[in-house]
């Protein structure tokens, strides 16, 4: 089964992870037993199950539950899928869009299994950069296509809530394979990708 429910969650590290998020309250200054807290360590722990259910998926598997013969031979692009991810060096949320193309190679893929993939990977520790790359790599090894782009544009907590502090930054990564490689094919990409056409 590719899709761990909401409500699934592993009974085995619940207890352990309830712990933990009650200790956490108790050394940053709070009361666990408060009225407002008392299931705050379950709710944590089922929230950050949620976040990091993507190591359980398959993003192959998705693709491939939904590949059909299709002699196209045009780009396709998803773009403005929106995803929430979790950067692994503080553990806080980096979000925005995530723009998907490929030019197929006698095989496509059902567009949802496209957003569905940019999920697996997000819903994990990461960084943006290896995101990208992770979503285009599974492209090209499933698909086989002649081309593969990805580009992610993202805003991070990390760098707005505390640290540097800036509010207005926005990080894009991008990842060219195939015929993307070329400036022509690239621009069209691009073209799209900044069009407000939809
Ligand atoms: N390359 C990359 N860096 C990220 C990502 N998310 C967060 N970071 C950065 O990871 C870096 C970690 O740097 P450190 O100096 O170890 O951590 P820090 O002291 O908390 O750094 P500041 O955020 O600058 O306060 C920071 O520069 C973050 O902005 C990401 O997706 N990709
Ligand atoms: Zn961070």
């Amino acid at each position: 089964m590719a899709f761990k429910k909401i409500e699934q969650y592993d009974e085995k590290i619940m207890p352990g992870l309830i712990n933990h998020y009650r200790e956490s309250l108790k050394l940053l200054g709070e009361d666990p037993e408060r009225e407002g807290l008392v299931k705050t360590p379950e709710r944590v722990a089922k929230a950050m199950q949620y976040m990091m259910q993507g190591y359980d998926q398959d993003a192959r598997a998705i693709l491939n539950s939904a590949k059909f013969k299709e002699s196209v031979s045009e780009m396709i692009l998803v773009k403005d899928i929106e995803l929430y991810s979790m950067c692994e060096h503080h553990m806080l949320p980096f979000f925005g869009k995530a723009h998907i193309a490929y030019i197929p190679n006698g095989y496509i893929t059902g567009l949802s299994k496209l957003a569905r993939v940019v999920d697996v990977y997000a819903r994990r520790l990461q960084v943006q950069e290896r995101l990208t790359t992770q979503i285009l790599d599974v492209i090209k090894e499933t698909l086989n296509p002649l081309g593969v782009a990805v580009v992610i544009e993202a805003k991070h907590l990390c760098m707005m809530m505390r640290g540097v502090q800036k509010q207005n930054s926005v990080t894009t990564t991008s990842a060219f394979w195939g015929e993307f490689e070329k400036n022509e094919t690239r621009s069209e990409f691009t073209k799209l990708i900044t069009s407000r056409l939809h």
